[in-house]
């Protein structure tokens, strides 16, 4: 209980922290908002026509909110304390027709708005998840998954709820604001003069609380991202996560993420919710300033019982755009918040992009050359250093090496994936950093360790290799790749669905289909990674034998893991701290009884 009772505090601490983070960052702030703005602006105009329609709605709703409540002025002066009823009925049905076209015109403005609002919000889905895919694997290998799809989902939504009731909402406000005002200095420019003090008093306190929510609803933006991207994380991780017991440990970094989520809402919720408070103190001042300023002008004669009832009526009008426009206004700076969050991918630079001047890479023979080549991930530390070597077409050139070695990056180098840092990388004479990459990657076809299976049958995930293939294709490939006789015995054969990432076949099953995808994408590079989880051994010779087929007439680079399988292998180049320690074939390497022999040695002994 008495932690309840203290938890608030904790709160206090990290909104200080906050609070005092942002002050100096505030105005570069309010001028990223400004152009994140227009950019929502840039969507939004494809709709213009629309958007002109409901600005005209809300134009003619704020016109005839105005105009009821002076007419009702009227009536109480012209008609009810002169007690006359000539006109009185005629003013009653003029009444009831501007609040009937006050209803439909509300209607229709939230109605179209509701279109553009869902219109614009599916084009920016759209863009960004086209973006998505332009983007190079560094993008990917540096951000958590599930915080990206949070992007895609619960910040662009955000956008969505904005846009669907603020737009609407800040216009209406301010024009009724501005009519309420215009009209209120016509009828007395004293009472009018008075009843605006509270203005300043409201522009202070709402300055004082949204300058607190604006980047707390960006913290709880970010925190939910981040707590979205671990039960991504969590859900696939399912099987690691029962296999080492480690329930205990997810949960708890689970309810720490949910704490700072809980934090920041705590406190966005908590200060945006001192508005209403301030705004029912603020209308109730002003109503007081009214009745009492307003009953003395009247006993003097100076104003009419009608105008004050016009006044009580319109300075409530004048307070609910006032208080609309700052709730508005805290519901904008979170989309503002979620919109900057799907900008800040948008602005990722597309993989593709500076190529125009590039060449495509003619049909290729397969030999390749790494001259002096030097890259790193991070700044500090090279992960392969002045790496040389030669393959020639059709030969198989395997990396062995321990774990980190940089075998695998290695291949994202020759895929460019990532970029080297120094020296160059050639496919039959042509410097890859001057070819399109999509022309290079045409070439190339993968067998990784972890065959990715999408959801669709047998039959679609075979054609991911290539999309244009004939069923007759399809069923040649997994011919050649050994698992056709595995296929026709599933029971719906090339139609059974598998389900997502192909749970429901093995993970030996899995490789020969990715095989079967790579028969059928033909490239003339192949990249295997090979599998280190345990494969049965039919499966494993299928696979093998499966393999030495797709192999023959490519060049192909294999990753080893198990030395077993490379012995065939023309090229071996050891790999060891990002250098090439040794190279040669099998019968070579052994009897230099260098780093392979003692690799080799510990290979058999461990598989003995
Ligand atoms: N995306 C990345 N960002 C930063 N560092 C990375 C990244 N990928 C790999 N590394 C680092 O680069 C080094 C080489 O990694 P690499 O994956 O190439 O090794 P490997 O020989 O393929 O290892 P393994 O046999 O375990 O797959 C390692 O120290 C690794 O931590």
């Amino acid at each position: 209980m008495l932690k309840e009772i203290i938890r608030p505090f904790q709160y206090k601490k990290m909104k200080h922290l906050n609070i005092e983070d942002t002050k100096s960052k505030n105005k570069q702030k309010s001028r990223i908002y400004f152009s994140t703005l227009k950019r929502i602006w840039y969507f939004l105009s494809s709709n213009k026509g629309l958007l002109f329609l409901v600005l005209f709605m809300v134009f003619l709703s704020s016109a005839l909110g105005l105009l009821g409540p002076y007419l009702v002025g009227m009536a109480i002066d012209d008609y009810i304390v002169t007690r006359k009823m000539d006109g009185f009925v005629t003013l009653l049905v003029s009444l009831g027709v501007i609040y009937v076209f006050y209803s439909l015109s509300i209607w229709f403005q939230n109605y179209w708005m509701i279109g553009i609002a869902q219109d614009t919000v599916y084009t920016m889905r759209m863009r960004l998840f086209q973006h998505l895919h332009k983007l190079p694997i560094p993008f990917f290998d540096k951000r958590q998954h599930g915080e990206l799809m949070s992007r895609i989902t619960n910040d662009i939504e955000n956008v969505s709820s904005t846009l669907n009731s603020s737009v609407i909402q800040i216009f209406s406000s301010l024009l009724t604001l501005i009519g309420t005002v215009a009209v209120m200095l016509w009828l007395s420019p004293l009472l009018t003069l008075l009843t605006l003090i509270i203005v300043p008093l409201m522009f202070f306190g709402m300055k004082w609380i949204t300058k607190r929510t604006g980047p707390l609803f960006k913290e709880q933006q970010r925190n939910l991202g981040e707590l979205n991207g671990f039960i991504e994380e969590t859900i696939s991780g399912q099987r690691i996560i029962k296999t080492f017991s480690q329930e205990k440990k997810v949960t708890a970094e689970f309810l720490e993420k949910s704490e700072r989520l809980k934090a920041a809402g705590f406190w966005a919720q908590t200060y945006s919710g001192f508005i209403p408070k301030l705004m029912n103190v603020l209308n109730n001042l002003s109503f007081a300033i009214i009745a009492g300023i307003g009953g003395i002008l009247a006993l003097n004669g100076m104003i009419s019982i009608g105008v004050i009832v016009i006044f009580v009526e319109y300075s409530r009008q004048f307070t609910r755009p006032l208080n609309d426009l700052a709730n508005q206004f805290n519901t904008l700076l979170s989309a503002i918040a979620g919109a900057e969050r799907v900008f800040e991918i948008l602005d990722e630079e597309e993989e593709f992009k500076n190529e125009r001047l590039l060449h495509e890479l003619p049909q290729v023979k397969g030999e390749v050359e790494f001259k002096n080549v030097t890259f790193s991930y991070e700044e500090e530390s090279k992960t392969v250093k002045n790496i040389n070597l030669h393959v020639y077409p059709g030969e198989t050139a395997a990396f062995v090496g321990p774990t980190g070695a940089g075998k695998t990056t290695m291949i994202n180098l020759l895929s460019r994936f990532y970029d080297v840092d120094s020296g160059s990388i050639y496919i039959d004479g042509h410097d890859l950093s001057k070819v399109k990459k999509e022309s290079l990657r045409k070439y190339m076809g993968f067998v990784l360790q972890d065959s990715f299976m999408f959801q669709g049958t047998v039959r679609e995930n075979i054609r991911y290799g290539r999309l244009d293939a004939s069923d007759a294709e399809v069923v040649e490939a997994a011919k050649l790749a050994n698992a056709h006789s595995f296929i026709i015995r599933l029971p719906e054969g090339y139609d059974t669905v598998l389900s997502q990432e192909g749970s429901g076949i093995s993970q030996g099953q899995k490789q020969l289909l990715s095989i079967a995808r790579a028969f059928l994408a033909n490239p003339s590079i192949l990249i295997l990674d090979e599998a280190t989880s345990s494969i049965d051994t039919v499966t494993e010779l299928k696979i093998q034998a499966a393999l030495q087929k797709l192999m023959k007439g490519r060049t192909s680079f294999v990753i080893a893991h198990r030395l077993n399988t490379i012995q065939n292998a023309d090229r071996i180049f050891v790999l060891d701290e990002g250098r090439i320690i040794e190279e040669g074939n099998h019968d070579s390497l052994l009897k230099k009884k260098g780093f392979y022999y003692q690799l080799h040695g510990k290979a058999a002994a461990s598989e003995a």
